[in-house]
């Protein structure tokens, strides 16, 4: 992963942070689905957000990508990426490589697999006449994609990718501008048994090769062992946050998910039972 330093970045501050949130609240539709919400997270950690359907983990990664705006009146409110509380959305969404299951249904198209990757260098979906695409940019995709294990994929178009297949190929297109960080949310859904194992082999090379990996998911077994920390949210509010082994008890999963749950641990893999 060598050529990428030879890309043009945006000026990051030298921070100790990867992210610093203090009393984020976020109201849509009448209701706070934020609610104070403090968290900050280092350069190079791995974290955990877990939560059940309609916590707030898809809204907490919508605010850091600035298309959620939280209530600025808030007391004490921040909201620092890499050290910087002003963006350019094009350029924050570069550094921050998202993987969604959303973007997934939006690339679904009849687009190449080699042109999904390369877009993400100018954070659209696809390539358009505008964009120039220069001979290192494609040694890079290339490069990306060997990483990743899928260069026999890079003439297919995605519509006829498998969803396991799809998945990566949307990590190659958040990794190819080198982000600081790798936000993936409910990356697993919907992978049989195989795909899953690939899937988190691919994101295991990721986190040992120094990037931060954020994972969102309301399911213990997408948490690779590289992941240290967890954060529980519970509607709209950071319900615990802290080393993995002592935050993914029955006691917290049980209350997490208002129902009694038993967690099991397995070679670094976490299953919840109920
Ligand atoms: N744009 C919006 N307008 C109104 N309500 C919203 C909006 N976005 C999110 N919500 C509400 O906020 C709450 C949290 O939604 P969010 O998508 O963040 O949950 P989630 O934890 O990602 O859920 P899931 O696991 O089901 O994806 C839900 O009650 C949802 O209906």
């Amino acid at each position: 992963m060598l050529m990428a330093e030879q890309f043009e970045k945006p000026e990051i501050e030298n921070s100790s942070s990867l992210l610093e949130m203090k009393n984020v609240t976020v109201v849509r539709g009448g209701k706070k689905i934020l609610d104070s919400v403090s968290l900050s997270i280092n350069p190079g950690e791995h974290v955990a957000i877990i939560g059940p359907n309609g916590s707030g983990k898809s809204s907490l990664i919508k605010t850091l990508t600035k298309e959620y705006h939280p209530l600025a009146a808030a007391d004490g409110l921040v909201l620092k990426i890499m050290g910087k509380e002003t963006w350019n959305v094009f350029e924050l969404r570069k550094l921050l490589g998202i993987v969604s299951g959303e973007l997934q249904q939006t690339c679904c198209r009849r687009i190449g697999v080699l042109d999904v990757v390369l877009s993400g260098f100018f954070s659209s979906i696809g390539i358009y006449y505008n964009h120039e695409v220069t001979p290192e940019m494609e040694a890079r995709a290339e490069e990306v994609l060997d990483f990743l294990e899928i260069s026999h994929l890079e003439e297919r178009p995605m519509c006829e990718l498998s969803t396991g297949e799809a998945r990566r190929v949307l990590i190659g297109r958040a990794l190819v501008h080198d982000p600081q960080a790798l936000f993936l949310d409910e990356p697993a859904n919907s992978l049989d048994l195989k795909a899953l194992h690939g899937f988190r082999e691919s994101v295991r090379k990721i986190a040992l090769s120094g990037k931060s990996v954020i994972l969102v998911t309301h399911n213990l077994q997408d948490v690779i062992p590289e992941i240290s920390r967890v954060v529980l949210i519970k509607e709209g509010k950071i319900f615990r946050d802290g080393k993995k082994e002592e935050i993914l008890t029955d006691a917290n999963l049980s209350e997490l998910f208002s129902l009694p749950v038993k967690v099991l641990e397995k070679e670094g893999y976490y299953q919840a039972w109920s």
